[in-house]
């Protein structure tokens, strides 16, 4: 079915497991849009502090660090790719160390002033380019597009997301025990949720859509919606439709 294009940013944010890299990434693509991971740019900074050495309790050496790492994020929706000093990242940045250390990382202000600021830039560019991007992550319509004209906080229950999180983990070769996996969300969640910058948590116009009984395509329908209902398609003449 022909959807047209999208027009401005959806904003994307939930907890782990949730299902927002693989729900945006495809209502990206079907509205021929860009696509912005904020949680990898997150996971390559981490992973230039792990390569470090240093300590993640050393807020000022971590900020260091940081901020002399470069990391490229694209915003193709059918090849999201993450480079960190040149290098493709992309697999090493979703192994255990990376999502062990990530949460501490991405709560030191510095890394996320440096990261909030670079993420409105690739925003801004792909608004002029395309038109349109849809942005995922933890504070995406708290933070970092808070007049995002469509904001949508996807949930799930824990258990859900811990079973899809084992499904893919096996998928890509990583075996661990669903507990482990269920310990592993409900610590990142805490975590993440307890930070005192920009903690995870949903925008007050955020639209909350739970995905614990959608699967991807009922997801993505449920997304595709909720763009129309704002009024964010054009047909791809560049009208919008009214
Ligand atoms: N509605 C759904 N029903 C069933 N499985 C789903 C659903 N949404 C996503 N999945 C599957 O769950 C797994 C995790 O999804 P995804 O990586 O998109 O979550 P996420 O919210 O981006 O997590 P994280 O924040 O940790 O990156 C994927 O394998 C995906 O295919
Ligand atoms: N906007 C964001 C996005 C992510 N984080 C932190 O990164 C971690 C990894 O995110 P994934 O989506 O790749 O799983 C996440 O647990 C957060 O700690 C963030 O703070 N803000």
């Amino acid at each position: 079915m022909e959807h047209g294009e999208l027009r401005g940013v959806v904003a994307l944010d939930g907890p782990s497991g949730t299902g927002k890299s693989s729900a945006a990434r495809r209502l990206a693509a079907t509205l021929g849009a860009r696509y912005l991971d904020t949680g990898a740019m997150y996971r390559a900074v981490t992973l230039a502090v792990l390569r470090a050495g240093v300590d993640l309790a050393d807020t000022g050496v971590v900020a260091d660090v940081a901020s002399a790492a470069l990391v490229v994020q694209g915003t193709d929706p059918d090849r999201s790719t993450t480079h960190l000093d040149g290098a493709d990242v992309g697999a090493e940045i979703r192994g255990p160390e990376v999502t062990l250390a990530v949460s501490p990382v991405s709560a030191v202000p510095a890394v996320r002033e440096l990261l909030v600021a670079e993420q409105r830039r690739i925003i801004a560019q792909a608004l002029d380019e395309a038109g349109g991007i849809v942005v995922e992550g933890r504070d995406i319509g708290t933070a970092v597009v808070p007049d995002a004209p469509l904001k949508v906080y996807l949930t799930a229950d824990a258990e859900a997301r811990a079973q899809r999180r084992a499904k893919q983990d096996s998928a890509s070769g990583r075996e661990s025990t669903l507990d482990a996996t269920l310990a592993d969300v409900q610590r990142r969640d805490a975590y993440d949720s307890s930070r005192a910058v920009s903690p995870l948590r949903a925008a007050e116009d955020a639209v909350v859509l739970d995905t614990t009984s959608l699967d991807l395509p009922g997801t993505l329908a449920a997304l595709l919606d909720l763009v129309d209902a704002h009024g964010l398609l054009a047909q791809p003449s560049g009208r919008v439709r009214g």
